[in-house]
């Protein structure tokens, strides 16, 4: 049996970095052409620089810090969405990514279908998917337009689809970048509700905000990444203090 005490994640010395062309090219023969002379020349910038820390059963972790940081590529990686170009990551366990609204979806497909198409990615049985849309379909209040393109939805709809299929399936690991502030105040109250029932429930979470108070209320322990490296792990208090100073 797994130690109540043991990391689910571990990144150790995680930096990423990003190559970007240098030269402003207008169309695509341009840029083939420039590439098979060699003549594209790349610019490199480290998103991330030697991050590490690590995150135990149970735990909520808030990531904190300001634009640009690097919040966002660190949960990349640890999602298995991008590879770190240095360091590690430990994964100990199932994670359901929410990250850019609308990934994993279909545009052309209705709801319905992307909940099973979304649960199938995230590897999920369809008999599970099954057992658990009727709850899906309720939490997430989109009624009869459960059956329309999900092109037609709304940001606020999508992001209510998104929510409810990400938590109806109890993650081990959720991922949750920022969702909590978008949508009306009715379902940010119900979705912050199920956020809270997860973690009682010992679902681990990484959690991005720039709220500082929900970060208070809900997270165990808070990085917070400056300059795309960690300025500072640990206790919430501490660890927020600091940063509003
Ligand atoms: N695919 C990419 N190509 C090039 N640069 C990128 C790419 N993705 C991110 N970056 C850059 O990496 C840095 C970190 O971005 P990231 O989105 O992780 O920051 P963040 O802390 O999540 O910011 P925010 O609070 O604004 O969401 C930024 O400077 C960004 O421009």
């Amino acid at each position: 049996m797994a130690d109540e005490n043991s990391s689910i994640i571990r990144v150790e010395n995680v930096s990423m970095r990003f190559r970007m062309a240098n030269d402003r090219v207008t169309s695509i023969k341009e840029m083939v052409t420039k590439m098979l002379k060699r003549q594209v020349e790349y610019k490199d910038f480290w998103a991330l620089k030697n991050v590490s820390f690590d995150v135990k059963r149970g735990e909520v972790i808030g990531l904190i810090g300001r634009n640009g940081a690097g919040k966002s590529t660190i949960l990349k990686i640890i999602s298995g969405i991008l590879k770190p170009t240095e360091g590690s990551v430990y994964r100990g366990g199932g994670i359901v990514p929410m990250l850019e609204l609308g990934s994993g979806f279909d545009y052309d497909l209705t709801g319905k279908e992307n909940i099973y198409l979304n649960g199938a990615v995230l590897g999920y049985s369809k008999e599970f998917l099954e057992s658990r849309y009727n709850d899906i379909l309720e939490f997430s209040e989109l009624g009869e337009f459960i059956n329309t393109p999900i092109r037609n939805y709304s940001s606020g709809m999508l992001m209510r689809l998104a929510f409810s299929i990400a938590t109806v399936v109890n993650p081990e690991i959720l991922i949750v970048d920022e969702i909590l502030s978008v949508g009306d105040e009715n379902f940010q109250k119900k979705s912050h509700a199920r956020m809270m029932e997860l973690m009682a429930g010992g679902t681990t979470v990484l959690y991005v905000s720039h709220n500082l108070d929900q970060i208070r209320e809900m997270c165990n322990r808070v990085v917070w990444l400056e300059n795309h490296t960690v300025k500072m792990f640990g206790d919430v208090k501490e660890v927020c203090d600091a940063y509003r100073l």
